[in-house]
């Protein structure tokens, strides 16, 4: 199995807050990780670091065989790495074919970028072929405002796959999506990412989604990794269902009250 990213020692300090302490993870070629937590567990950190977005206080960072500390978003991108956003970064106001045209223009490192005009036929060409494997051709030329929730976070993830990454990180690609829209969008992502063979790793609280989607996960509480593997051992693990899940809670719950 080729290893594709590992961590070692990790970590991350706001002051006195430890955000992400002596995370170790090596992840292997073509796996689909989740990665949960509670709310303020360390999640995106661990992928803000991992990605160019946040510089770690200690630790290292290997992708694909090589060190990428200190490398910035672009240039990770450049080498594989793409990442999706828990809030879409999106122009707003644009329409859907320009922010794919100008993500692809931001990729290509042109200095002169801003005196050329932004949607070459090649760009154009690109982003019509992710919009139709994403199935969101139907809003290429309307602006981002004008998309539901779910095809916004749909074309976040197009941008990130444009540069056709070998390794994607998305944090929380259903949140703020419909229950009915969260296993679509999931689908849809998924199938791609098997036909592209790519390595995944993202960020989700619906355990749903965990289950059927993913192999291993890694559970974060309080910046640490409390616990890594298969997703039925760890999500029938104790301090999980304590820190994370909060099924154990819920269940100790049930049995006092029944108890009374
Ligand atoms: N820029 C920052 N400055 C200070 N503290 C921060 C900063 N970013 C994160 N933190 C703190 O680090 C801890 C981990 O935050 P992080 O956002 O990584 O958690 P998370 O697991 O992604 O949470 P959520 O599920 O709510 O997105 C939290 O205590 C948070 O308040």
């Amino acid at each position: 199995m080729t290893e594709i990213l590992k961590t070692q020692g990790l970590s991350r300090y706001f002051g006195a807050v430890t955000a992400a302490e002596d995370i170790n993870v090596t992840i292997t070629q073509g796996e689909i990780v989740g990665v949960i937590g509670a709310n303020g567990a360390g999640k995106t950190t661990f992928i803000n670091m991992v990605t160019g977005y946040l510089p770690p206080s200690e630790g290292s960072i290997f992708f694909d065989g090589r060190p990428i500390k200190g490398l910035g978003p672009r240039k990770l991108m450049r080498e594989g790495l793409a990442r999706s956003f828990q809030i879409p970064q999106l122009f707003l106001e644009l329409p859907v074919i320009d922010n794919l045209a100008i993500a692809l223009s931001a990729a290509q490192n042109d200095h002169l970028q801003m005196l050329r005009p932004v949607r070459t036929t090649k760009r154009l060409a690109a982003a019509d072929d992710i919009l139709e494997q994403m199935g969101i051709t139907q809003y290429r030329d309307e602006m981002v405002t004008a998309m539901p929730q779910g095809a916004r976070k749909l074309l976040d993830i197009a941008i990130a796959m444009l540069g056709n990454p070998k390794m994607l990180l998305l944090d929380e690609p259903t949140s703020g999506v419909s229950m009915e829209e969260k296993h679509a969008l999931m689908d849809t992502v998924m199938e791609i990412v098997k036909r592209r063979s790519l390595t995944v790793l993202f960020v989700e609280h619906d355990m749903e989604i965990v289950q059927k989607y993913v192999t291993r996960v890694m559970a974060f509480a309080s910046g640490v990794v409390i616990k890594d593997g298969p997703v039925e051992e760890v999500l029938a693990d104790e301090q999980v269902q304590t820190l994370v899940t909060g099924k154990r809670r819920h269940t100790s719950t049930a049995t006092e009250q029944g108890d009374v």
